[in-house]
């Protein structure tokens, strides 16, 4: 298993835990409980920290770290920032609270509006969704006027509710992939994080100065490591097992995930990175498999017609 920690709290006979979490999962309220868990803790290992710069593309070495000054393209992130505006944040979230939100894993609490979905056994059906909330129908036309938004039609919206005092997280993972399309859309609200993208690369990872050159398109020029015009060492190449880039997200703004950013790296929240209240509501599209002239077109085609009816109340 990927966790240590929380042992006495996993397999068959633990008891329920007043919170929302099972098996190595933990939050401040269970860890507070007597003989309760203690949070998952990752073996030691050697972490390369960078901060992903939005207006370059690139994900830059943390300061101080023995990476500063180095970088490397860090594709399939797009950031809208002020997405909605303060007043229509407000309302959003007054909205979402006339709702109920249910205890989840690792202190969050969520709503979510999407087909009743078995990603193990791969079975799905629409059960009790009956759409998106009508709140969402500006929101989600608004997204249609982003050239990278222009075809999506998210079939799924699953709100999540982070809190400091109880400790809320989500741990390093990759989104489904055989029901969920490319594009990752979520809609950061009330206080900004960071998005911390992971990857064990076991390989050496190519990097770029930017101390010298610091700007775009000293990467997007056509040099390469080994070329001639290479001889100042504006190359690198480090062996790395762990490394994680910060994508820091104002609140307010739209993330899209896609490419290898939606695949090849995952995604998780940590704990100390809540600092206050915030909530993120993730869009999510169909894959091809649900698509027209996919394997479940039709099915994909009843669950885009409930979705988009925005008469949802949370499943
Ligand atoms: O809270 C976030 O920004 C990420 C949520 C997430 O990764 C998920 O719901 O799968
Ligand atoms: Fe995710």
């Amino acid at each position: 298993m990927a966790t240590a920690g929380g042992g006495s709290w996993g397999g068959c006979g633990a008891r329920p835990r007043g919170c929302g979490c099972k098996g190595v999962r933990t939050c401040l309220l269970c860890e507070r409980e007597p003989g309760g868990g203690v949070p998952g803790v990752l073996p030691p290992q050697k972490t390369a920290h960078f901060i992903y710069c939005l207006e370059t593309g690139l994900a830059v070495g943390m300061e101080e770290s023995e990476f500063a000054g180095w970088a490397f393209p860090f594709p399939g992130v797009a950031l809208i920032k002020d997405f909605v505006s303060a007043e229509e944040e407000a309302e959003l979230v007054r909205l979402m609270d006339q709702d109920d939100w249910k205890l989840s894993q690792s202190g969050r609490r969520k709503q979510d509006y999407g087909p009743r979905v078995n990603f193990r056994k791969q079975k799905l059906k629409p059960g009790s969704f009956d759409g998106l909330p009508s709140f969402s129908r500006e929101i989600v036309q608004r997204m249609g006027t982003y050239p990278i938004l222009e075809t999506f039609l998210p079939v799924e919206q699953c709100n999540l509710d982070y809190h400091p005092e109880r400790g809320s997280a989500i741990d390093p993972h990759l989104d489904d992939s055989w029901l969920w399309g490319e594009r990752l859309v979520s809609l950061n609200l009330l206080s900004p994080t960071v998005l911390s993208m992971s990857r064990d690369s076991g390989e050496r990872l190519q990097l770029l100065s930017v101390a010298q050159q610091g700007t775009r398109n000293s990467v997007l020029n056509d040099t390469k490591p080994g070329d001639p015009e290479d001889a100042q060492s504006t190359w690198r190449s480090v062996p790395c097992d762990h490394v994680e880039v910060a994508v820091p997200l104002p609140a307010r703004s739209l993330l899209v995930l896609f490419g290898a950013a939606r695949y090849q790296w995952k995604h998780a929240i940590h704990r100390r990175h809540i600092e206050s209240h915030r909530i993120c509501a993730t869009f999510r599209e169909l894959s091809a498999e649900f698509c027209p002239g996919g394997k479940q077109g039709e099915l994909g085609q009843e669950l885009l017609e409930i979705a988009l009816s925005f008469q949802g109340k949370p499943v």
